[in-house]
């Protein structure tokens, strides 16, 4: 035997139940050749133990695997394992822990990490750990990634080299205190639920300390006599009026402060309406709610979601509606002009698509609208109608390029569009200084929120052959697209997680495509992904092989399971998962890439790497050594699950 099969059948012996999901360890054969089940080799070297989900528990022999020096990666995510953390810091050289989804509990010594400096992930969410974050957690300078949330931890979060840092999470724990100044660049999310936690990325700024007070009056049968000439006894009770008025002032100031900024509101507020028209209920500040009344929202949108998703979850995708029959005219031509013909005619909302029946702009004015996002183009709200069925209005901005007429016959163009990977739009308003753009509204929402949002239910759903669906159907849209506009310099211009949307049974509808004529010129670099190519900042050339580039980071975004820096004008926070995925292919690493939650799906790994090859052929710098759309969706299909 060698030393490492030997090593691993002293760790089988250490794990319970030993045989079922490890019945192909065999000592008559070899762990990489042979494939032993959990065991993740590169070029025959054992490099992981991936054991997720596999209904393990027991005693872990730690020590057996320090004869497996090659070992980088140890993956027991999803398991019944308990008791204390096990001595995994005797084994220097990993790089990746994830335990998460266990029993795990106790107090992890303050010095667990010392030693394990090489640690680039650490997931040990999800299990009972309590007593202090450890302090060693500071030592490494290699940490991209840190999940430590649901857990009992307690007391403060120590000062992270924030470094490389690209994904943490405290949450739901009963930390307290400061959160060190940092780790600010996080979202709030990654310390919510940590009652005593303030300040940083968090609204609740922290408390200054107690001002020292005057000491507490002493008991007066053990205080000594005091001096009148040192102490009188009437300073403690000036020094409590004292106290009392200058509260009563500071309330007093602030009732007047907030009276006068509430006067400033409504003024500011009742100036503002007079300027706007009717169709400013669905601006970008304001929404309007079923009883008409206008709320104050701000927009803002890191990783947007569709919200309230209990709203969206019957099977409104299916169905077919007749709005409000005295608002929508149906048959004649009136009712492609939608309804409300107002004034100079400037009113109307006209129906390129009837499918889902017909509406008009009063049906949307009396909808319930809720925010969505703000995006590059423009802001997005789900409006609500009285028949139940959900819309999405885009309020697009600087869309000004094509007359009235041109915009039109782009409109009636895609509203004849018919794939099942492509969001037909149903509707639009135009004005000169207004356009909106009204689709159906997805229940499920964007990739974009599937992956990187609350990582629920529909993340843990996201197993290798749904993620292989959905890169097959954004291919397949991607196709129709290019065949389509074909004459387009940018058939899609603007692919992108949040603009990928998931029907209910995960097959993907690619959304705001094709819109580059429309754009005004001087906004279409800043408003759309497809200009963030290399060959775009670096000489402003413009191609169809942007798209590709576009579809390689989603590939890239799904396999990962990473938020892809390059979604972020400035650059700051998420992935340059083109360049992580280049250094690690070229020191054959590429096992590393993949998200945890499907690289345990270990039969499936040669598939996984065969799409990451796509993805990493699609984002290559220069467009010539980039494949082509059809190539690539050529070996996007060629994948089987
Ligand atoms: N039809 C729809 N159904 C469900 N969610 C939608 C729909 N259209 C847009 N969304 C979601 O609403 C949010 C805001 O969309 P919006 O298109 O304004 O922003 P974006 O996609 O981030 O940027 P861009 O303007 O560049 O497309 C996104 O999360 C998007 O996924």
């Amino acid at each position: 035997l060698s030393q490492e099969q030997d090593a691993l059948l002293k760790l089988k012996r250490s794990l319970s139940p030993a045989d079922n999901p490890l019945d192909n360890w065999d000592p008559n054969t070899s762990p990489c050749n042979d494939k032993w089940a959990g065991i993740v080799c590169n070029q025959d070297v054992i490099t992981g133990l991936h054991f997720a989900n596999m209904g393990l528990s027991g005693n872990i022999d730690v020590d057996a695997l320090k004869d497996i020096p090659t070992l980088r990666t140890i993956n027991l995510m999803n398991n019944k394992f308990s008791g204390p953390i096990p001595d995994f810091h005797k084994l220097g050289v990993l790089k990746s822990l994830f335990l998460a989804g266990n029993d795990f509990s106790g107090e992890i010594p303050k010095d667990y990490f010392s030693h394990l400096t090489s640690l680039k992930k650490i997931y040990l969410n999800g299990n009972n750990f309590t007593g202090k974050i450890p302090e060693s957690l500071t030592q490494l300078t290699k940490l991209e990634e840190l999940h430590l949330e649901s857990n009992q931890f307690t007391g403060p979060i120590p000062k992270l080299k924030p470094g490389i840092l690209n994904s943490l999470d405290f949450s739901k724990n009963k930390l307290q205190g400061p959160i060190p100044e940092t780790l600010s660049k996080f979202d709030p999310k990654a310390f919510e639920g940590n009652e005593g936690l303030c300040g940083g990325p968090l609204k609740s700024s922290c408390k200054p300390p107690p001002t020292p007070s005057s000491p507490p009056p002493k008991s007066p049968s053990k205080s000594p006599p005091e001096s009148p000439s040192t102490s009188p006894p009437s300073t403690p009770k000036k020094q409590e009026e004292d106290r009392k008025s200058k509260t009563i002032i500071i309330v007093i100031s602030v009732i007047v402060g907030i009276m006068v900024l509430l006067l400033l509101f409504v003024l500011l507020t009742k100036k503002r309406r007079k300027r706007e028209d009717d169709f400013n209920v669905l601006g970008k500040e304001q929404i309007v709610d079923d009883h008409r009344n206008v709320q104050e929202k701000v927009v803002e949108v890191h990783i947007p979601s569709t919200t309230n998703r209990s709203v969206g979850s019957t099977n409104e995708s299916n169905r077919s509606v007749e709005v409000n029959q005295s608002n929508s005219k149906k048959g004649g031509g009136d009712s492609k002009k939608g309804s409300s013909q107002g004034k100079n005619g400037m009113n109307e909302l006209l129906m390129v698509n009837e499918e889902k029946g017909t509406f008009g702009l009063p049906d949307l004015m009396k909808a319930a609208a809720e925010v969505l996002g703000n995006g590059g183009l423009g802001s997005a709200y789900k409006a609500v109608m009285s028949n139940g069925f959900s819309v999405v209005v885009k309020r697009m901005r600087e869309m000004n390029r094509l007359g009235r007429d041109g915009f039109d016959a782009e409109m009636r163009r895609f509203g004849r569009l018919s794939h099942k990977n492509i969001l037909t739009p149903l509707a639009y308003h135009y004005r000169r200084e207004e356009k909106l753009l009204i689709s159906e509204y997805i229940p499920k929402g964007s990739l974009l929120y599937v992956l990187h949002g609350d990582r629920g239910i529909s993340y843990s759903e996201l197993n290798w052959p749904t993620r292989l669906k959905i890169v097959q159907g954004i291919a397949c849209g991607m196709g129709f697209i290019h065949t389509e506009f074909a004459s387009y310099d940018l058939p899609h211009g603007n692919l992108k997680s949040s603009n990928i949307l998931l029907k209910e049974d995960y097959e993907p509808v690619l959304n705001d495509y094709a819109l580059h004529p429309l754009i005004n010129p001087s906004n279409a670099a800043q408003s759309m992904f497809a200009f963030r190519t290399p060959e775009y900042i670096e000489s402003q050339q413009v191609s169809p092989k942007a798209d590709v580039y576009c579809l390689g980071i989603v590939i890239l975004e799904i396999l990962t399971g990473k938020f892809p820096s390059q979604y972020l004008s400035n650059g700051k926070g998420g992935t340059d998962v083109v360049q992580w995925v280049q250094s690690a292919m070229a020191d054959q690493r590429e096992q590393e890439l993949l998200d945890p939650e499907i690289a345990s799906e270990t039969d499936s790994v040669d598939q996984m790497l065969q799409l990451l090859m796509v993805g990493a052929d699609c984002t290559k710098s220069e467009p010539e050594q980039r494949l082509d759309l059809s190539e690539a969706i050529r070996r996007i299909e060629e994948v089987q699950a």
